[in-house]
């Protein structure tokens, strides 16, 4: 069976934990669970042979601690565990103290060395505000020492809804957290802050994932590998689509080619480029197996996009920025066929944002920016704290899924879905990447896919190709690395 890589906010995960105390699972069991797998995941990672100093905050992630340090003592670990205070404990979390039933060493007191094991209890899905005083200063003190961190459900000082840091964040080698991951392990920088991360059943029965109803993802396979177009024996070119990506002129293709050729190479049956006289020379001593359309006029375009076989459009690399960019995306929308705007086509827009946003025709739209083209078309949303947020408000806006580009790339629909990346490969850093990713997607538009799981499946894709390189990997790499990716892909299902 499929399981939904659900990510829930600590809001959901706290619904979740209330319903699952409503269904007469103890909240006690449930922090006796989550300490157990603590434990567990000390001895498995690090063995017996450390000490391991403990360190409790003062919520329900302090409770957690309190429990794995006690069972940690019970197996034979040298453990030391240091608090604030502990009187200030409430419900299952004092409980957990008590049950402890040794010395409490201040917060104040904490040093540690490389040797020392730590196991991060401060702050879990309750942090409310900056870590400071000394809160802060034991974080300092932890991240310096060298010493593996291990952190109780997220790194204390990471935002569970956003990634940020608040304050100071303790950087983990592992991190155990419970039920489903947070988007703040996933959204940059908290996923460079928790290391290898475990996810703990703790006794949260799935069917709460019913009542709760979450809108946000993993963008893993199991997201939208069904809806993905099999390879059969039945199909010609034809059934698998037709993608036309539109050129700059003599100097600015290599862009468009870029694109055409990922959408080939990511399976598309059929894929032409669309030239201006001036670019059609180059582009024709370059293409093979793509072909090539003359397309000078916006009556040229008319023409191809009332070709209802011609079903995905890509629009923007090297294109060039201005009114022939608006109105050549126009012409696809209106004709109600998909299109990927990027790049250029993007900031085309960037004074007249409406004349996209309130456009005519039901053509699904996939918008593709990077942070920069994002701030010059929504740049009333570019500051707001959550990544997340910023891509599922800019979606709404403009009925469209958003593409909001990074090392941690979320894909939003205007239904309010949103899935995270998480495969993104630092080989991508380099120029021409997103030409390829354009192309990914138009191809899979024009399989078929509907938008939101063609956007999830190219970028997942796309990342998965570069996975294993490095520097020196480059956009024409990327294109024939594709099929091995979907081989594979296809082969799981
Ligand atoms: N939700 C669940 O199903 C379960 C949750 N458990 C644990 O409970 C944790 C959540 O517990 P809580 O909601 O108590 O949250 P936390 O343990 O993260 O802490 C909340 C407390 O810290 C204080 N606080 C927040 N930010 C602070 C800051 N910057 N400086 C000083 N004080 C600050 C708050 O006022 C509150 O008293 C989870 O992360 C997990 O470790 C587990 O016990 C198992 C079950
Ligand atoms: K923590």
């Amino acid at each position: 069976m499929t399981v939904i890589p659900h990510l829930l906010s600590p809001d959901e995960m706290a619904h979740a934990d209330r319903l699952t105390v409503e269904s007469g699972v103890p909240i006690l069991q449930l922090m006796e669970t989550a300490g157990n797998a603590v434990a567990t995941a000390v001895i498995d990672q690090f063995g017996w042979g450390r000490p391991v100093s403990v360190l409790a905050g003062p919520g329900n992630n302090g409770g957690d601690a309190f429990v794995a340090a006690r069972l940690l003592r019970e197996r034979g670990c040298d453990v030391e565990i240091f608090a604030g205070t502990t009187d200030r404990y409430t419900g299952a979390a004092a409980a957990s103290a008590q049950a402890w039933g040794s010395d409490v060493r201040l917060l104040r007191d904490f040093r540690t060395g490389p040797d020392t094991l730590i196991v991060d209890g401060l702050f879990g899905a309750g942090l409310s505000r900056p870590v400071d005083g000394e809160f802060a200063r034991t974080v300092e003190i932890a991240n310096a020492s060298r010493a593996p961190i291990l952190a109780i459900d997220i790194p204390s000082g990471i935002d569970g809804n956003t990634g940020e840091i608040r304050g100071a964040a303790m950087r983990a080698a592992l991190t155990v957290t419970f039920f489903r991951p947070k988007p703040g392990h996933l959204l940059l920088p908290g996923r460079a802050h928790c290391g290898e991360i475990r996810i703990a059943d703790i006794g949260i029965s799935s069917d709460v994932l019913a009542r709760i109803e979450p809108t946000t993802f993993a963008n893993e396979p199991a997201l939208w590998h069904a809806r993905l177009l099999a390879p059969s024996d039945t199909h010609h070119k034809y059934d698998r689509g037709h993608t036309v990506v539109l050129s700059g002129g003599a100097s600015h293709g290599g862009a468009a080619r870029l694109s055409a050729m990922a959408a080939l190479r990511g399976g598309a049956g059929l894929v032409t480029v669309a030239s201006p006289a001036s670019g059609l020379l180059v582009n024709a001593t370059h293409l093979d197996a793509i072909m090539l359309k003359r397309c000078d006029e916006e009556g040229d375009l008319r023409a191809l996009a009332e070709d209802r076989r011609l079903n995905a459009y890509v629009l923007g690399p090297g294109f060039g920025v201005g009114e022939k960019a608006r109105a050549s995306a126009g012409v696809i929308l209106k004709a109600g066929r998909a299109l990927v705007l990027d790049a250029d086509g993007l900031t085309s827009f960037q004074d007249v944002q409406r004349a996209l946003f309130e456009r005519e025709g039901a053509g699904p739209l996939v918008l593709t920016p990077h942070d920069g083209e994002f701030a010059r078309l929504f740049p009333d949303l570019a500051g707001l704290p959550s990544k997340l947020d910023r891509a599922r408000l800019a979606s709404r806006r403009a009925d469209a899924i958003v593409v909001l580009k990074g090392g941690d790339t979320v894909i939003a629909a205007p239904d309010g879905r949103a899935a995270i990346n998480e495969n993104g490969s630092p080989a991508l850093a380099t120029a021409g990447t997103g030409d390829v990713l354009t192309g990914l997607i138009a191809a899979q538009l024009a399989n078929g896919v509907p938008a939101f799981e063609a956007a999830c499946a190219a970028v997942w894709i796309h990342a998965c190709a570069a996975s294993g390189f490095g520097t020196g990997l480059i956009a024409e790499d990327l294109p024939r690395l594709v099929p091995r990716v979907l081989a594979t892909l296809h082969q799981e299902r």
